[in-house]
C-alpha cells in the first residue's frame, strides 16, 4: 500500500489533523543536529504540546545501528507503547533511519516522514524503503516498510545549502531518465533556477509512486529507480572510507549516471548521441567526482554488494533510451571499473 502523501504549504496542517487523533499515543521527533535548529521550529506549532524530540549528529556518517539505539533508548525511556507514533524530520538519513528504527521497535510503530532535503522530498520519503549503513556498505540493513504519511513541505528548502540541492536534484533528472523523456527535455534547459520546486516535487513524487506502486517491494520494475546506483553506491561507500572526501548521495549518483548511461552504450541499448546529452547536461552541473586510475578497481568491488545482485551477477539498471530504462542487465566488475576510467577520462 502507498502511503498518505501531502505535497505544499498545506501538509504541515494535514500532519496535525493526524497527530491530533484519539490513537496516536506519545509523538517523538527524530531530527539531526541542523533540522532541529533550522527545521524544527517551522514544524512545531503542529506537533501536540506534549512531544518529545531525539537529535542526532547530521551526515551519511551517522546513518547507523548506534543512531537507531538512541532512537530505542528514546522510545524506551518514553515508555512508547504501540500508539506512540515516531515523526521523521530531516533529509534522507533521518527518514531512512528513523523509518527503520520505527519498524523495529516492538515490532513496528506508525512514522511520519516531514522529508527537508530536496532529495528527501522527490525520493527518499517515497517508497518505504528504510535502512542504515552497514560495514560501509550503503542500506545493507534495512525492511521495506510504508510511513504512515509523508508530508512534504518545500519551504523547508528555503535554508538549505546549495550543494544539498544540486544533491537532491540528481534523483529528479534519474526519474527523468528513466521515465520522463519530455521532462528531461525541457528540464535540462531550465536547470536549477527555479523559484518554486513544488510542481518539480509534485512531478517527480508522481513518477516514484506509480513505479513503486507497481512492485513495492523491488522484484522488477522497481529496480529502475535504482539507476546510477551500481556505480553511485560503489563510488559514495568507497569515499566513505575515505577520511575528509566527502561526497553527497546525488553526486554519487550523478557520477554513476554518467558510468550506466556509458554502459548502457557499451551494452547496444543507448545511442551514443543520448549520452552525449547525458553528459552534457550532468556535466553542467555537477564537478567531476575526483579519485585516481589505482582506486577504479576498489571502488568498483563495492559493487560486488548491490542488493539487485543474484549470486556474483551484478544485476544493472541500463537506459535504452532518455525515459526508457531496463533492469537486470548483468555487468561485471570489469565493466564497472571500465566505466569509472570512462568516467575519469572524458
Ligand atoms: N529510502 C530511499 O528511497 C532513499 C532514496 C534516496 C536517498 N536515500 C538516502 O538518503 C540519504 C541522503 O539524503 P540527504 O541528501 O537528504 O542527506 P542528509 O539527510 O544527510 O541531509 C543533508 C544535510 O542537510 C541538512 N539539512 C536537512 N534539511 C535541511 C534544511 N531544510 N535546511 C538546512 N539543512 C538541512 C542535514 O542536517 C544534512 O547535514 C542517503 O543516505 C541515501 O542513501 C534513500
Ligand atoms: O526507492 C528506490 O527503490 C530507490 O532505489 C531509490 C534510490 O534513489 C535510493 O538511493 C535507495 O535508497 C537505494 O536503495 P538500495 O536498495 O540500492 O539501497
Ligand atoms: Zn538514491
Amino acid at each position: 500500500m502507498v502511503a498518505p502523501l501531502f505535497i505544499g504549504s498545506e501538509s504541515l496542517a494535514e500532519l496535525a489533523a493526524l497527530l491530533a487523533r484519539p490513537a496516536v499515543g506519545q509523538v517523538i521527533v527524530v531530527t539531526d543536529d541542523n533540522t532541529q535548529r533550522l527545521c524544527y521550529p517551522l514544524l512545531r506549532p503542529y506537533l501536540p504540546a506534549k512531544h518529545s524530540v531525539v537529535v542526532l549528529p547530521a551526515g551519511e556518517e551517522f546513518k547507523t545501528l548506534s543512531s537507531c539505539e538512541l532512537v530505542w533508548n528514546e522510545l524506551t525511556t518514553e515508555r512508547a507503547d504501540r500508539f506512540a507514533v515516531v515523526v521523521n524530520l530531516g533529509g534522507g538519513v533521518i527518514t531512512d533511519l528513523g523509518g527503520f528504527s520505527a519498524a523495529l521497535y516492538k515490532r513496528g510503530i506508525r512514522f511520519m516522514q516531514v522529508p527537508t532535503t530536496l532529495l528527501a522530498q522527490v525520493d527518499a520519503s517515497v517508497g518505504g524503503k528504510t535502512g542504515v549503513d552497514y560495514q560501509g556498505f550503503k542500506n545493507h540493513i534495512g525492511v521495506f516498510q510504508e510511513p504512515a504519511g509523508v508530508f512534504i513541505d518545500p519551504q523547508f528548502l528555503q535554508t538549505l545549502d546549495p550543494r544539498q540541492l544540486k544533491s537532491g536534484y540528481a534523483e529528479i533528472v534519474k526519474h527523468w531518465l528513466i521515465a520522463d523523456a519530455d521532462a528531461f527535455a525541457t528540464g535540462r534547459h531550465i536547470g536549477l533556477f527555479v523559484e518554486d520546486w513544488t510542481p518539480i516535487i509534485r512531478a517527480s513524487v508522481k513518477t516514484k509512486e506509480a513505479i513503486v506502486a507497481q512492485d513495492p517491494l523491488e522484484s522488477g520494475l522497481r529496480k529502475i529507480l535504482n539507476f546510477g546506483h551500481t556505480v553511485g553506491h560503489a563510488l559514495e561507500s568507497y569515499l566513505l572510507t575515505q577520511p575528509s572526501r566527502e561526497i553527497l548521495h546525488g553526486e554519487a549518483v550523478a557520477a554513476g549516471m554518467i558510468c550506466e548511461s556509458w554502459l548502457s552504450v557499451q551494452k547496444g541499448l543507448l545511442s551514443p548521441e543520448e549520452l552525449d546529452k547525458i553528459e552534457t547536461f550532468l556535466f553542467s552541473i555537477y564537478e567531476k567526482v575526483p579519485f585516481v586510475s589505482l582506486e577504479t578497481e576498489a571502488i568498483a568491488d563495492f559493487a560486488r554488494q548491490d542488493k539487485k545482485n543474484a549470486g556474483t551477477t551484478i544485476n544493472c539498471t541500463l537506459l535504452e533510451a532518455i525515459g526508457r530504462a531496463v533492469y537486470d542487465q548483468p555487468i561485471t566488475v570489469q565493466d564497472v571499473a571500465d566505466s569509472l576510467r570512462y568516467y575519469q577520462k572524458i
